[in-house]
């Protein structure tokens, strides 16, 4: 449904080293199912999903959505398609008009696209059935965002993103905020909305527990890439990163480096870390087919 090819972001903050954020990346997420991207900090992961939605532009690479290359497309054709993928982020309050009754908030999309209403409905009712969907209760959708906690809000979020029946939503740590007991109720929703709309969800996630129990796939992100992709990742890691990080059950313990800090030019992207480094890691490795996996090092034979 929607695949990011060959896609590239270098940032050039003034007066500082460019940032390789994210690094030829190939992806992929097909209807109905949820991508699960995990990663430690700063590898990459929400840059990755702003160029998917071309919120940012790649500098290099292409995204396709339905087979469309959505950089051939006008303005006006893009926003529609921007309509079937909506993002849920990691701060709730900042997808919310703080000067808002939170109910404003969650049919804003109504009002911006008017013919997304179902024939004969009305805003209201379509507002009870969104509340309904993500229970909330009326009462709490006439407040305002401040008047909420953090897991109604984000339901108030949730029901704001399906409002417009999308094919994706981008859930870039929607639950990293919350605690515990929130955490598992919001993820437990997200799951049951996707089942009853049929709808794909990338899942964001630092915490590889979480991407284990949401993915149907998993993609791991090191330095920008990704260097290990497809099903059962974190249950038998191939790539010498996934291995480290699901020995060390929630590991924080490799954070991730900035590249151009810290990588060789022109090597694998994991050599200065990785302990089976060879002569030929001190070039870029390539992903590689292998198992019915996609993994970025030189050690895996070709298929
Ligand atoms: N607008 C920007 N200008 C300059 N550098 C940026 C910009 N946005 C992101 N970066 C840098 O790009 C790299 C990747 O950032 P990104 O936010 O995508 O990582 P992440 O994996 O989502 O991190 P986190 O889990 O902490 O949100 C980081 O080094 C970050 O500092």
């Amino acid at each position: 449904m929607i695949e990011g090819r060959g896609l590239t972001k270098i940032f050039n903050p003034p007066g500082k080293n460019r940032i390789i954020a994210v690094d030829r990346v190939d992806i992929r997420i097909n209807a109905g199912e949820t991508l699960a991207l995990v990663g430690e900090s700063g590898c990459g992961k929400s840059t990755l999903s702003r160029l998917l939605l071309l919120l940012i532009p790649p500098t290099f690479g292409e995204v396709f959505f339905e087979g469309q290359n959505l950089k051939e497309l006008k303005e006006k054709e893009l926003r529609l398609i921007r309509r079937k993928i909506q993002i849920v982020p990691q701060q709730p309050e900042s997808a919310l008009n703080p000067r808002w009754k939170v109910a404003d908030s969650i049919c804003e999309p109504f009002r911006i696209h008017p013919d997304a209403l179902p024939p004969g409905r009305q805003v209201g009712e379509e507002l009870e059935r969104l509340l309904g969907l993500v229970g909330l209760e009326p009462e709490q959708a006439s407040r305002y965002p401040h008047q909420l906690s953090g897991g109604e809000l984000q339901r108030a979020v949730i029901a704001r993103a399906i409002a417009l029946e999308p094919a994706l939503i981008i859930c870039d740590e929607p639950t990293s905020m919350l605690d515990v007991s929130t955490q598992a109720a919001i993820i437990r929703l997200l799951q049951r909305l996707q089942q009853k709309l049929g709808c794909a969800l990338l899942f964001i996630t630092h915490d590889q527990g979480l991407a284990h129990a949401i993915g149907d796939r998993t993609a791991v992100m090191f330095g920008g890439q990704i260097v290990e992709e497809g099903k059962g990742v974190l249950d038998r890691p191939l790539h010498p990163f996934t291995r480290r990080i699901t020995s060390i059950p929630d590991s924080g313990l490799l954070p991730c480096p900035e590249p151009h800090v810290t990588r060789t030019p022109g090597s694998c992207v994991y050599y200065q870390f990785c302990p089976e480094k060879t002569e030929k890691c001190l070039h870029n490795s390539e992903m590689r087919e292998y198992k019915g996996r996609r993994v970025r090092c030189h050690n895996i034979p070709h298929a």
